[in-house]
């Protein structure tokens, strides 16, 4: 017998009737008896859409009363007690009649049987929820009787929200009435539902010769198209990658990160071939571990004919992980050839490639390119650097370079030069002051330690420091803080420290005005640029690099320097250094009305100063070299011109630094 206690509760929340029942038959809720119910209920009604407002729920979990697999899902046994409820009034009778079928006699039952049909059912229920394809079965209504929570995902509604609705109602772009209309079913037809693209399979459920309903299984596409819409654009990425790897003339490849080579152009094989070098072979392993350090490596190889070749090679990381290394080959002879083609001043070998920081310093010598060198490298770091060189050797300019070139390059870069600011002064621009803390300080001023805080702060003159700025400047790095003039604060500041002075650092020591402490301090990466009269070489690109920069300044069309000229201003000594030619320069540029600069131009003092000295053979042996070299393409050209053999003049052009004028205007040259 079931036992049922009831109430009605018609004002609480929208519950019209809330019964609990006990079921007592043996085998509980078993599917037999719950396909009974449900069989008597629809006795009670015109269509099973009225039975969708009455809820069973057991152990927290509720199913629609006319859902026979949701409620025998519920596994009521022998003895448990669940709730029947339902907000509408017009369902009030049929909680009756549920009541009564509870309450009735028992039947005959028949256990096995009831146990077999009660595994098969909630098995197949549990195997229909946990598939990963949407399940969705109609009546011969076309009312939808079941769904799959992955069906439930795909339409957007909920198992309870879709329960006996009509499927062309509830379900958008629904077409399963065609199956229970026309008994056939419809295989793999691509289908939109909301935003989602579905691939459903939808057949007719036959029983006794009869439709009485029909299921369609879908699955959700979108994610597949958009992947291989990915693919396609991949492919054809790929396609072009290789399209561009095969065009390049250089010698290209990939190689993967435990060194495989995984993609190689047509000369890149050429090549190998060539040098009868296997790929794998190229790099050593200390150049894959600083590839894995995401260092670039830039080297000489010398073929076999004798032929040199700069190799690159440039480490791949992808999210943070290295993925391998491209590297590739080109010959010096191409190089050298394309350099030729290339405006003189925009060519700068040695220097770091893609490292612009450093641009503004012409000048291809190599003491100038050493100290650029040895800047890169500290400009990484948070080293303080000590520069030291003559005035106007481009002490501030390489200053700049290295924040340029360091992390810090987003964040300040506040220059102070100490020989121009008055010592009473000087303090205040260094470590600011507090409003009121003299006469004349109206307004708190914010000095350069703070200005530069996570940026760089040049010191310029440095030497001119006097004593008293020197040890505050001390305690500040010592410190790492500053209290501004009048104030009590200590501010933490976070900077790197340039200083330059054109003081020899022996001088400076020597002398006893700077502080041995203080000096050391700053004296940490020494890097020294070299006077103008130890780099002549530079000069040519200088006065080409002022005479462009002048031109553009005055609006004046680009005049042509005469070699007599450029002769002239490389004999000179040049005590004001790259300052005293820019000025120089721009004098010329700006008096010549000719279109030629010619040795008439050299400044008065400029000729005298040449005429009074005298040269060295060496000296006239580099400049005639220096002279005829732009107009001739080989060591043999130029090695007969000057009545050499080719192995002297290669030898003297490596030795004078002259190699880069190889042929650099021989253009020009076969033109006139
Ligand atoms: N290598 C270079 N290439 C191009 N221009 C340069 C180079 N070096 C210096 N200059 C130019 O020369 C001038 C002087 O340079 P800078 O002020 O950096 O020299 P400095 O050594 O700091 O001089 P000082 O000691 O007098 O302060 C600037 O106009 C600068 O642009």
């Amino acid at each position: 017998m079931s036992k049922f206690t009831g109430k009605n509760e018609r004002n609480e929340g929208l519950t019209m009737r809330d019964e609990k029942i006990q079921v007592h038959r043996k085998q509980g809720l078993h599917i037999r008896l719950a396909a009974a119910l449900i069989s008597t209920l629809q006795q009670h009604v015109s269509s099973s859409e009225e039975l969708r407002s009455i809820w069973i729920e057991y152990n927290g979990r509720r199913a629609q009363i006319a859902n026979l697999l949701a409620i025998v899902s519920l596994k009521i046994p022998t003895g448990g007690e669940f709730r029947l409820f339902t907000d509408q009034e017009e369902a009030s009778p049929l909680i009756d009649v549920i009541q009564d079928f509870f309450s009735g006699r028992e039947e005959e039952e028949d256990l096995e049987t009831d146990q077999l049909l009660m595994e098969s059912s909630v098995s197949m229920e549990a195997a229909m929820a946990s598939m990963r394809h949407g399940v969705l079965v109609v009546n011969k209504e076309n009312r939808i009787t079941y769904v799959n929570s992955a069906a439930e995902e795909l339409i957007g509604k909920t198992a309870a929200q879709l329960h006996f609705t009509k499927a062309s109602e509830t379900v958008p772009g629904s077409k399963i009435h065609q199956v229970l209309a026309a008994g056939t079913a419809e295989w793999n037809v691509r289908q939109e539902i909301g935003k989602n693209t579905i691939i459903t399979n939808r057949s007719p459920i036959f029983y006794d010769g009869q439709i009485i309903g029909a299921v369609a299984t879908f699955e959700d596409i979108s994610s597949i198209e958009s992947t291989s819409k990915e693919l396609e654009s991949v492919k054809l990425l790929q396609e072009r990658l290789q399209l561009l790897i095969a065009t390049i003339h250089d010698a290209i490849a990939f190689f993967d990160e435990s060194g495989k080579l995984l993609v190689e152009n047509r000369s890149f094989t050429l090549w190998t071939r060539q040098e009868r070098k296997q790929p794998s072979a190229l790099l050593k392993k200390a150049e894959w571990d600083q590839l894995k350090k995401n260092i670039t490596l830039k080297k000489t190889y010398e073929g076999r004919e004798g032929d040199f070749y700069v190799m690159k090679a440039h480490p791949v990381f992808l999210e943070g992980m290295f993925k391998g290394a491209v590297v590739s080959f080109i010959a010096e002879r191409e190089m050298k050839d394309l350099m030729r083609e290339l405006p003189e001043v925009t060519v700068m070998p040695d220097r770091r490639e893609g490292d612009a920081a450093f641009q503004e310093l012409r000048g291809r010598s190599a003491v100038l390119q050493e100290t650029i060198v040895m800047a890169q490298k500290a400009a990484a770091t948070d080293s303080t650097i000590f520069i030291n060189g003559e005035s106007g050797t481009g002490k501030e300019l390489l200053a700049q370079g290295i924040h340029q070139a360091s992390p810090r390059r987003m964040k300040p870069f506040v220059a102070i030069n100490c020989a121009s600011i008055p010592t009473n002064l000087l303090e205040s621009e260094l470590f600011g002051h507090e409003r009121g803390s003299f006469t004349n300080a109206h307004r708190t001023h914010i000095g350069a330690f703070e200005q530069a805080d996570c940026g760089t702060l040049f010191l310029d003159e440095i030497s001119e420091l006097a004593p008293e700025v020197q040890s505050k400047l001390l305690r500040v790095l010592q410190q790492r803080e500053v209290v501004r003039v009048g104030g009590k604060d200590r501010i933490p500041i976070n900077i790197r420290i340039l200083s330059a002075t054109n003081q020899p650092v022996e001088k400076l020591l020597q002398s006893g005005k700077f502080r041995e402490d203080l000096f050391y301090r700053l004296y940490v990466v020494p890097l020294f640029l070299p006077p103008l009269r130890e780099r002549k070489e530079d000069i040519p690109e200088l006065a080409e690099t002022y005479l462009r920069y002048f031109s553009a300044l005055f609006q004046r069309p680009l005049q042509h320097i005469s070699e007599e000229f450029l002769a002239g201003i490389q004999n000179r000594k040049w005590p004001g250094n790259i300052r005293e030619l820019k000025n120089v320069m721009e004098r010329v540029i700006a008096l010549n009305e000719t279109g030629y600069i010619t040795a008439q131009d050299l400044p008065e003092e400029l000729i005298r100063e040449e005429k009074t000295m005298p040269k060295t053979l060496q000296e006239v042996e580099k400049e005639a070299i220096r002279q005829a070299a732009p107009y001739y393409a080989s060591y043999n050209q130029l090695g007969k011109a000057l009545g050499v053999t080719h192995k002297t003049i290669a030898r003297k052009l490596k030795e004078y630094e002259l190699e880069h004028l190889l042929g650099q205007k021989e253009q020009i040259h076969r033109a006139k």
